[in-house]
């Protein structure tokens, strides 16, 4: 359940990384450690930064962390003819372009434009359920080595994310696996590298337009990482009180938050906390969101360690994340 934080906690989890492979991980005092913090900015924030650290092969090299978000600039800066050649369409399983103006949350346009990609879903794997997402992702053939990079930063960000969810589930009092197997044991993925235009300086004066960058919203599995652009603040989480409380860039972290499963899984004890974008600044913005999601077909319910630690009931009824993912796709878009 979310509080009244002021900050969101940074948490090194080097010492998780370093364990993540031995399955006596959780009686390791370092990993106990960062579990204990886990489970308090996820109880108390559903959101905090995670320092990316290289240790034994695991994490991220920050080189193509920021490589990812260099290209991303370059291809925004495309003209609009050369980004409609892989403009997102339902018949492409809503891979693709999409841009400013035509991602809506709640109703309202966001101010943002991006490419939107997912786990491959081959023809008939899911049946119905996996039908509007079926295809491969429109990857753009400039700038060059977009895909490569990309392909390869993705492969990165979901061997992060599970081990991050071997410390999560530990933290609620599991085993390190509980999210593997027939939960996330084939997790499915989605990335979006977004643009966020920057507000406009007319007549010498700065004209804050409070643009909405991207509304309010929770996000719909697991975990994300968010890799923003390094000197613009934009991201906002709210708190319990309805304020809403910047997460400023921090050179060598990831902003991590829980999503829509992983509130169910753990019965609320951890929440997918609100969150929107707002660029004030001059600058464009880019983000590169990895989010890391449960296997498409899995049917996600509150687990027994969850519900017997917040009063013996289960508080939610059980969801099929496919479903869940398809009701939002299918909802997010409209054509300008
Ligand atoms: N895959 C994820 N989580 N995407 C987050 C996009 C949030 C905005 C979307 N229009 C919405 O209303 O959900
Ligand atoms: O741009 C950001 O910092 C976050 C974007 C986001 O929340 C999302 O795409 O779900
Ligand atoms: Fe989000």
């Amino acid at each position: 359940m979310a509080t009244d934080f002021k900050s969101i906690p940074i948490i090194d989890i080097s010492l998780l990384l370093a364990k993540c492979d031995d399955p006596k991980m959780g009686e390791d005092p370092g990993v106990c450690r960062v579990v204990k913090q886990l489970d308090q900015a996820c109880r108390e924030a559903g959101f905090f930064y995670v320092v990316i650290f290289m240790h034994k092969g695991h994490g991220i090299p920050e080189s193509l962390v920021n490589e990812v978000k260099r290209i991303t600039h370059e291809f925004f800066d495309l003209t609009y003819e050369e980004k409609l050649k892989i403009k997102l369409t339902p018949a492409a399983g809503y891979r693709g372009y999409q841009r400013i103006g035509e991602n809506v949350t709640k109703g309202i346009p966001d101010t943002h434009e991006a490419i939107d990609c997912y786990k491959e879903i081959k023809q008939e794997m899911y049946g119905s359920l996996g039908k509007p997402m079926e295809g491969c992702n429109q990857w753009p053939l400039n700038p060059p080595n977009f895909k490569s990079l990309m392909e390869e930063y993705i492969s990165l960000c979901t061997d992060l994310s599970r081990n991050i969810m071997r410390g999560i589930a530990l933290a609620l009092g599991g085993s390190p696996y509980e999210f593997e197997g027939e939960r996330a044991g084939d997790p499915f993925w989605v990335s979006r590298m977004i643009g966020y235009p920057g507000v406009s300086i007319a007549n010498g004066q700065a004209q804050p337009e409070n643009d909405i960058g991207c509304g309010a919203h929770t996000d719909y599995g697991l975990l994300t990482l968010v890799n923003q652009d390094d000197d613009i603040t934009a991201l906002q989480v709210r708190n319990l009180s309805g304020e809403w409380i910047s997460a400023p860039p921090i050179p060598g972290t990831f902003v991590c938050n829980i999503g829509d499963m992983l509130k169910l899984f753990s019965n609320g004890l951890y929440e997918s906390t609100l969150h929107r974008v707002i660029n004030n600044s001059p600058k464009y913005r880019v983000c590169i969101a990895y989010f890391y999601e449960t296997n498409f077909d899995a049917a996600v319910e509150p687990l027994d360690i969850c519900v017997r630690r917040t009063g013996g009931t289960a508080k939610f009824c059980r969801a099929v994340y496919g479903q869940h993912l398809v009701s939002k796709v299918t909802t997010n878009f409209v054509t300008p």
